[in-house]
């Protein structure tokens, strides 16, 4: 069985992950299992903040770590919230995430709500080995809450392909078309390189 550590404090994607890899045969451990580590995600970039993350946790642990830097790019907001997706009004609070969204798109039609959940995964190793994978799902933004499944976003963002918003999916339906599922799906094609 092979150990890796997932550096975030997200219990909505650590589910997501230990489903996907556990029938791979891997575990799966978060930050939630160590003494806290403080990390300074202030990059610009998800890619930045995706490697600030594994970097900081590899170099404190001395174990192979990845992390994943994800957010919700809306066109109509010239990209927002984006890298920001977490502290969009607040402090990692969904509800007022959620409520300053739509409270931004007032106004705003349903063809112009076009948007899309973004994902890079960097996984590190202690000696400084990277890998990086990215990952996306194109939708649109809705215009009240719909659906109960997930977590952050998830009952704002219709999934165009399957005309439902990603919290009316099950857990695995969302992990065959999220930008999360798409990152790590291309993330295991190198994994084995890596590891
Ligand atoms: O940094 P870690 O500890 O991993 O956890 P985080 O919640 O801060 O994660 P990010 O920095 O990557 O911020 C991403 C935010 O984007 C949103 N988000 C990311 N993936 C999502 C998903 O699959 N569904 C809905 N919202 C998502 C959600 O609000 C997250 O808090
Ligand atoms: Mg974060």
């Amino acid at each position: 069985m092979k150990t890796i550590v997932i550096a975030t404090k997200n219990a909505g994607k650590a589910r997501e992950y230990r489903k996907m890899l556990t029938p791979q045969g891997i575990e799966i451990k978060t930050l939630a299992d160590f003494p806290p580590i403080n990390i300074n995600e202030n990059g610009k970039t998800f890619e930045e903040n995706a490697t600030i993350k594994a970097m900081t946790v590899a170099k404190q642990l001395q174990l192979p770590v990845m992390a994943d830097d994800s957010g919700l790019v809306v066109d109509a907001l010239d990209g927002a919230p984006g890298v920001y997706s977490a502290r969009y009004a607040g402090d990692h609070d969904d509800a007022a995430n959620n409520a300053k969204l739509l409270q931004k798109l007032t106004g705003v039609p349903s063809e112009q709500r076009t948007a899309h959940f973004h994902t890079t995964i960097v996984a590190v190793k202690p000696n400084g080995t990277k890998l990086v994978a990215d990952g996306r799902v194109d939708g649109h933004i809705l215009h009240q809450l719909t659906g109960e499944n997930g977590f952050g976003y998830d009952p704002l963002f219709y999934v165009d392909e399957l005309q439902k918003s990603m919290a009316e999916l099950t857990a695995d339906q969302k992990n065959q078309i999220s930008h999360r599922g798409k990152a790590l799906r291309a993330f295991m094609r190198n994994f084995n390189d890596w590891w």
